[in-house]
């Protein structure tokens, strides 16, 4: 059974498109990766399966569970970190945590363990903490009961270098004790670092779930070529995507056979030439520019 089955669910606005007929499953101790630039839809569809909005239509659960219908029981299991997180902020941490913990049977020793991996000093008031701080306490949060599934919106704003590698241990910690995560994101190189499998969305309609083993080693070829003074090759091949000329260097994805592109440069002088693997960037430019 899938964690989240998401079935051709759509969500409209009063004036404003959504999501559109977004199909996905998610297996148990994935963790899955959902991709797109502002506004193409994450946060809807994430507000969608939690039950803070209505979908228009379509149909979603988790744990095999409906999300409208059996919302509440769900959300025992679910931990949520919103892409904002706001506080009271004359609270001090320490007393926000509890009041959360108070929800759920949670141990004192899972708050602190939680607090010190992060370095977060749980005795200082939210209003004195930085954004990033902030970012921690609803890290700690989403955590705290040992949900079966986290949802991530946007988790790494804020943290630095040094802690968002931190929280992806804890993360991939979190996932070896089978604990499945969606984590929404527009910073490809985290998600090509941590996910499984991802989740491309456009203007509110899903384009592709791959594993990122599959979009970035199989598909397409980073290629760049620099020629000698002089020479230079159109490269009008078919499989040709994105290319730039900068002065005598040329980089290019290419999706088509390799002894074609390999041809062409038969009769040219060339200085350097690389074939490797694009990055997810890479591969995630060449579905937006379709
Ligand atoms: N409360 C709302 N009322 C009307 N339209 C909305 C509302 N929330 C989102 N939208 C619209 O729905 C679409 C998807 O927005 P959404 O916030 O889900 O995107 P996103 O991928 O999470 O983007 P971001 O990374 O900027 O948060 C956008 O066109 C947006 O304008």
């Amino acid at each position: 059974m899938s964690i989240v089955h998401v079935n051709e669910l759509t969500k409209m606005y009063k004036n404003n498109r959504g999501i559109e007929q977004v199909t996905f499953s998610i297996e148990e101790g994935e963790i899955f990766g959902f991709i797109g630039p502002n506004g193409a839809g994450k946060s809807t569809t994430i507000r969608t399966l939690l039950n803070f909005i209505y979908p228009t239509s379509g149909s979603a659960t988790i744990f095999g569970k409906d999300i409208v219908k059996d919302a509440k029981e769900i959300r025992r299991h679910v931990g949520y970190l919103p892409s904002e997180v706001h506080y009271y902020d004359d609270m001090k941490v320490i007393d926000l945590l509890m009041y959360s913990a108070a929800f759920y049977k949670v141990s004192d020793q899972r708050l602190k363990q939680l607090a010190e991996r992060l370095d977060l000093d749980i005795h200082k008031k939210i209003e004195d903490l930085s954004f990033g701080n902030r970012k921690k306490v609803g890290i700690v949060q989403a955590l705290l009961h040992e949900p079966k599934l986290l949802i991530l919106d946007e988790p790494t704003g804020g943290l630095d270098p040094l802690m968002q590698h931190t929280f992806f241990e804890v993360l991939l910690e979190e996932r070896k004790k089978g604990v499945t995560i969606f984590f929404s994101s527009h910073i490809l190189s985290e998600v090509q670092k941590l996910c499984d499998r991802v989740a491309i969305i456009k203007e509110g309609k899903l384009i592709q779930v791959e594993t990122v083993e599959y979009l970035t080693k199989n598909h397409l070829k980073h290629v760049t070529v620099v020629f000698e003074e002089g020479q230079h090759v159109e490269f009008d091949l078919a499989g040709v995507v994105n290319k730039e000329v900068n002065g005598n260097e040329m980089t290019m994805l290419y999706k088509g056979d390799m002894n074609e592109l390999i041809a062409q440069l038969h009769n040219v002088r060339i200085k350097d030439v690389s074939i490797s693997e694009p990055s997810l960037e890479d591969v995630f430019m060449h579905y937006y520019e379709k």
